[in-house]
Parts: structure tokens; C-alpha cells; sequence
């Protein structure tokens, strides 16, 4: 099965370390520390899993947040932290650092929780392979004002096409002009979501994944952007890097 990836997964270690935030000018910390312009009322992270390091930033720069994942398990683990009930993931170490990206003070982490708390407005249920992937009624008609989507199209599509498609389904909960922030793995066929959990993943290429964009976004603002796995991975073989884009969405 793609891409079915648990808190259960995460609280045992295996996908989830700080190489995620600990980059130099990761795109998630960009918001707030480069001069890109990006910001306004609503971000929507598509397939958050049970997992919020994606929205630190953004959370300072847009009104409203919207958490989304395919998997009940995640949406109530990542309500749970919402709720500040015991027992869900520890974000602190996570939001201290990426204070400390943008400048401020490891000591305001408790500022940047509760802004994220208040400004998520919910968790709803996601499904990237459907040509209307969320409700009708959880977003303005106009859509989002920007895309966040962290290793999940990757990892949830069995072929190229199937990524392709999926992009091109997101694309219709964003505005016109409004911004998708992907971010993904290449050259990745399978990432362990816990020991003895091996997940296919679909390993693209550059080309492959610039390609697929553009058939439904345009005007690269940023091009893409590679960082190596710092320390290696131990839940992917995915060789070298990551991979970063922002992309301006057509009408
Ligand atoms: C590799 S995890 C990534 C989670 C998180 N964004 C992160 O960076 O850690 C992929 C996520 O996609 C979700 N997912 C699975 N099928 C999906 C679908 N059809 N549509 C949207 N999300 C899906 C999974 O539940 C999982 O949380």
C-alpha cells in the first residue's frame, strides 16, 4: 500500500528527524527568512500525516491553516497535539529550531505553538487521487492561497501518472496565482514508516517531476532546490537530497 505512514510509524523513530527542518534555506523557513512573498489568509498542507514541522513557519504568515491527511489515525493524532492533550508527538525541540531558523529566540517556542494552535482551523480528510480531493464546502470558492505538500504524492502514487494526476488534483483547491510548495524525495522507490515497514514510493527524476508540473503550474519562482540527507537517512535509500519547488499556479 502507498504511502500509509502512522503516527505509530513516527513515535518508533524511523521517519523522523531533524534533516527535515535542519537545512540551510529550507523552503519552510523561507516565508519568514528570504524575500519571497509568500503569505495571505489560508494554507492548506496536503497529506500532513500525523506530522506538523511543514506548517511551522507558514503558520506565521497565513490566517488560517487547514491539516489534511487520507488516514483517520493521523488526523486524531495531529488533533490530539491541536487539543494539547498528553501523549501526542513532542513538537518542541522541532519549534525551537525552526524559531531558530527564522531568527528568533529557541526560548519562543511557546509563542510559535500556541500561534499554530490558533491558527489551524482543522483537520480534514484528504484524497489526492480523487479530481476533487477535499469537500466542496472546507475551502472558499476561490481556494487556497497557497499549497504546502511534504513527501506525499511521491509516496502515495504508484506511477508517474498517477503523481501527475494527483498534482494536477491539488492544483484545483488553490487560487489562481496562489502558490504550491512542494517538497519531496527523488530517486526514492521505498522509505521504511517503521521497522519491518517498507513503503513503495514511486522513484522520479528531475525531469521527470518538472514535467509533471508543468502540465498544470507555471512561473518556477524558485527553481528546485537540493539538499543532501544530513545525517544520512536510516528509513530511505533515496540517495542525495530532497527536492524543493515553488510554482505559481494557472488559472
Ligand atoms: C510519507 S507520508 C508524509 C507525511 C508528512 N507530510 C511528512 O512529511 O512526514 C504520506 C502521507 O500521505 C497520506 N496519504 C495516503 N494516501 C493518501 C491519499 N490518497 N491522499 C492524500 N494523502 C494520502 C498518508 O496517510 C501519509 O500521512
Amino acid at each position: 500500500m502507498f504511502g500509509h505512514c502512522t503516527c505509530e510509524h513516527i513515535k518508533s523513530g524511523s521517519t523522523l528527524n531533524q534533516s527535515r527542518v535542519d537545512t540551510p534555506g529550507h523552503p519552510l523557513a523561507a516565508p519568514r527568512t528570504t524575500d519571497n512573498k509568500i503569505g495571505g489568509d489560508l494554507l492548506i498542507d496536503v497529506g500532513s500525516g500525523p506530522t506538523l514541522y511543514q506548517v511551522l513557519s507558514g503558520c506565521e504568515v497565513f490566517s488560517k491553516v487547514l491539516l489534511t491527511d487520507f488516514l483517520e489515525v493521523n488526523r486524531q493524532e495531529l488533533k490530539k497535539w491541536l487539543k494539547g492533550e498528553g501523549g501526542s508527538l513532542d513538537w518542541t525541540p522541532y519549534i525551537q529550531y525552526v524559531c531558530k531558523l527564522e531568527g528568533r529566540s529557541p526560548s519562543e517556542w511557546k509563542e510559535k505553538a500556541a500561534r499554530l494552535r490558533e491558527v489551524v482551523s482543522d483537520v480534514l480528510p484528504i484524497d489526492v487521487h480523487r479530481a476533487q480531493p477535499m469537500a466542496s464546502d472546507a475551502l472558499p470558492s476561490e481556494g487556497a492561497d497557497c499549497l504546502v505538500s511534504c513527501f506525499c504524492l511521491e509516496s502515495v502514487s504508484p506511477d508517474l501518472d498517477t503523481f501527475t494526476k494527483a498534482l494536477g488534483h491539488i492544483g484545483t483547491l488553490l487560487r489562481s496565482e496562489g502558490h504550491l510548495l512542494l517538497i519531496g524525495a527523488l530517486q526514492e522507490s521505498y522509505y521504511f514508516g517503521g521497522p519491518g515497514v517498507k513503503i513503495p514510493v514511486v522513484p522520479l527524476n528531475e525531469a521527470q517531476v518538472c514535467a509533471a508540473l508543468q502540465d498544470y503550474y507555471c512561473t518556477i519562482t524558485i527553481p528546485q532546490c537540493h539538499w543532501p540527507l544530513q545525517p544520512p537517512s536510516t528509513f530511505t535509500h533515496s540517495p542525495y537530497s530532497y527536492w524543493a519547488m515553488w510554482v505559481k499556479c494557472l488559472a
